[in-house]
């Protein structure tokens, strides 16, 4: 059985006073639901102190970047030990990185990798544009994704990773996938690009993530279906019972 896991991406959200009150509003609440993996994304200025709260409890930290090099002239950017320092976990290839940053399949690779070389949890994502989805390229598209994104990564670490499939068409637009739809990819796409990456085996320990416009309302028809073991949280995780509603729904 794979263990639900709910995180919440705040992308470029909260200055660390509004961070910190967000978390202290949240804790409780997330502190609750031991039987879900819960953990929450801040910007990096906010990491080193809510690292600080979170010490002691049970819910995870992540960052939402990080570059794949030890050290060196790259200004802008963290490397993977700087984030190790506050985050058990990172958020690799976001759409919004992959379109507006420049991330493509072959820096996620090397950003997977790194992480997985420092022991961070990276959380994967993936999907396709509304032209795409539209085109009906949505499987190759995602499949690309997966088996570029995850190249050469040895089994024994693959099942750690955290796979996360956000129709870019229903980030932050409030039109959610259909559960069925999203099913049909995760299950279709991604876990079976993963059995022929990994092995069956390995493949049914990794968690898949849905998100885009997952709310209170409608989290419970996600987490409902086999292959979807939890969401990627945008707008709904900048509100602290909103969020721990959508972690409860996972339970
Ligand atoms: O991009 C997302 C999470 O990474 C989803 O964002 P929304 O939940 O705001 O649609």
């Amino acid at each position: 059985m794979r263990k639900p896991f709910v995180a919440g991406n705040w992308k470029m959200n909260k200055t660390v006073d509004q961070a910190t009150l967000l978390v202290a509003d949240m804790l409780p609440g997330l502190e609750a639901v031991k039987t879900v993996d819960r953990v929450v994304c801040p910007p990096f200025t906010s990491l080193m102190v809510i690292s600080g709260m979170l010490a002691g409890t049970e819910v995870g930290l992540g960052a939402q970047n990080l570059h794949w090099e030890e050290s060196g002239a790259f200004t802008g950017e963290l490397s993977p030990a700087m984030v190790k320092e506050f985050c058990q976990y990172v958020i690799i290839g976001h759409s919004e990185r992959r379109a507006y940053f420049g991330d493509t399949d072959e820096t996620v690779n090397k950003k997977v990798k790194a992480a997985i070389a420092i022991g961070l949890t990276p959380i994967v994502c993936v999907g396709e544009t509304l032209d795409e989805y539209e085109a009906g390229k949505t499987g190759d598209v995602v499949a690309r994704q997966v088996k570029n994104g995850l190249k050469e990564i040895e089994a024994k670490d693959a099942e750690k990773l955290v796979v996360a499939y956000e129709p870019i068409w229903a980030i932050g637009t409030g039109k959610a996938a259909s559960a069925e739809e999203a099913q049909d990819v995760i299950g279709n796409v991604v876990r079976k690009n993963l059995v022929v990456a990994f092995g069956d085996e390995v493949a049914q320990k990794i968690r898949i993530l849905y998100g885009g416009s997952v709310k209170a309302g409608n989290a419970a028809d996600f987490f409902g279906k086999p292959d979807i073991d939890g969401g990627l949280i945008g707008g709904a995780a900048l509100k602290a019972e909103d969020f721990v509603k959508i972690v409860e729904a996972a339970a």
